[in-house]
């Protein structure tokens, strides 16, 4: 049984996600804590509602970035996690960080990457024109966004699409896609290897 830290910034659609997949037994591990960067977020009352503890490590009470990722590493590791879930946590983390939780953190990035890394992809989807739009699971790695890539599901963007539409379409794929690969990393079927990501015991080529 694989234990889990999800880490959130903000609503929690896809901590939601992977509560559910817990519970319906869709995924082999335990939420032992959901943490968030942000006081008071939605995120934070799922957890509750589904009795897990929901704890803020709030990154505007700290004077450097050094010092907050302490004080979250510090609140991450008295939860001894099998699994690191990034699921819309909105701080770009150092090097050292990230180095800490190698080949178990996750992320979930809205864009058909390595297209449109960073911020506000939707509304770059639609400034650029493009025809098609997705969503990415990926290793966390220091690259921004650049970690090896598990799964990518993809939409067709309409004329008459905005940034919320593509948002809602995106987060319907996401709320199938990352319960997925959560648990392909519980229960062993996904591996960080040589830098790569590996699936079945072969190589992922995204
Ligand atoms: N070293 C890494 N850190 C993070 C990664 C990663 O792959 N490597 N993924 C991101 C998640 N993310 C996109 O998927 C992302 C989150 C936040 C930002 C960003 O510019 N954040 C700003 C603050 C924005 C805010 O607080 O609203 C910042 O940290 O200055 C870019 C991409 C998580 N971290
Ligand atoms: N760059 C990171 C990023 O933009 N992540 C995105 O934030 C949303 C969080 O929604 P949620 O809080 O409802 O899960 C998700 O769509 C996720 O892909």
């Amino acid at each position: 049984m694989s234990n889990i830290v999800v880490l959130i910034s903000g609503n929690g659609s896809n901590l939601q996600a992977i509560i559910d997949s817990v519970k319906n037994g869709a995924i082999e591990g335990r939420i032992s804590a959901v943490i968030s960067n942000r006081p008071g977020v939605f995120g934070l009352e799922r957890a509750e509602k589904a009795g897990i503890p929901a704890i803020t490590v709030d990154h505007t009470k700290f004077t450097s970035r050094a010092d907050f990722e302490q004080a979250l590493s510090q609140t991450i590791d008295q939860y001894q996690p099998d699994v690191l879930v990034l699921a819309g946590f909105m701080r770009i983390l150092s090097s050292e960080f990230v180095q800490h939780y190698l080949g178990k953190m996750l992320n979930i990035h809205p864009s058909l990457l390595p297209k449109y890394p960073g911020l506000n992809t939707h509304r770059r989807v639609l400034e650029n024109g493009d025809k098609e739009h997705g969503t990415s699971v990926h290793f966390v790695t220091a690259e921004l966004d650049g970690g090896p890539i598990i799964a990518q599901r993809s939409i067709h963007v309409t004329a008459d699409d905005t940034e919320e539409s593509l948002q809602q379409k995106i987060q319907q794929q996401e709320h199938k896609l990352y319960p997925e690969v959560v648990s392909w990393l519980c229960n062993g079927r996904v591996q960080f290897k040589d830098g790569k990501a590996w699936l079945d015991n072969q190589v992922i080529s995204i």
